[in-house]
């Protein structure tokens, strides 16, 4: 039986930290079961890209670094419901031997379902993050060198920075509505 690594996720965006830790993952084990978590969230400043635009990224990264060993791509919505997510995890997704991940939680959870945890070491975290690039989209800062080439490509496709300053300035917008005076008006 092949050897499978389960490495769970949210990829909003891809970037080249994830490329990176897959290398890792790629060289523990023959085959990877990659979890998109939190499937059901999209359009929000914190998870702007849908699963199937997520999808569409890793699969153009893995093509481009290279990647010939087989992996699995599988949508894991949130059940926000910490005590049972390993299991649900187990439950959505084809049978694996090691979990690896950088999120303790992560960690905790399947270590105390009696799952071996293999904590992947973190490239460049100052800048290779998720959140780092959704913020220098918002700002108009180059974020282009810290993905890979084929994601970068496939967010300007999708206009996904467009996309990302529309909800920062309704969220600043609702901000401000939110904390204008209540006008009573005078009858
Ligand atoms: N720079 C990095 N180097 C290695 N692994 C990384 C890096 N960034 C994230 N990972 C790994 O990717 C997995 C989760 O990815 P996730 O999509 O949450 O990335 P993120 O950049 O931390 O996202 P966000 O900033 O939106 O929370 C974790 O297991 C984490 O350890
Ligand atoms: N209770 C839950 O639904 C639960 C618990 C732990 C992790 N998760 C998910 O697993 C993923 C972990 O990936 P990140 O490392 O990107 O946060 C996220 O999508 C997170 O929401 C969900």
């Amino acid at each position: 039986m092949p050897k499978r690594g389960l490495f769970v996720g949210r990829f909003q965006p891809v970037h080249n930290g994830h490329i990176k830790a897959l290398e890792f993952v790629f060289s523990q084990v023959d085959e990877v079961i990659i979890g998109i978590g939190s499937a059901q969230a999209s359009h929000t400043l914190k998870n702007p890209f849908t699963t199937s635009e997520r999808m569409e990224m890793l699969i153009r990264a893995l093509d481009e670094a290279g990647f010939k060993r087989k992996y699995y791509l599988i949508p894991l919505p949130d059940i926000n419901f910490n005590a049972i997510w390993a299991t649900y995890v187990v439950s959505m997704v084809p049978k694996f031997d090691v979990v690896f991940t950088g999120n303790s939680l992560v960690a905790q959870l399947f270590r105390e379902k009696g799952y071996e945890v293999i904590v992947q070491p973190m490239f460049r975290k100052d800048i290779l993050s998720a959140t780092e690039i959704r913020k220098r989209m918002i700002e108009g800062k180059p974020w282009e060198e810290l993905v890979p080439k084929s994601v970068a490509e496939f967010i300007k496709e999708i206009k996904g920075v467009e996309r990302i300053r529309m909800l920062a300035t309704n969220l600043e917008k609702n901000e401000k509505e939110l904390q204008a005076p209540i006008r009573i008006p005078e009858f």
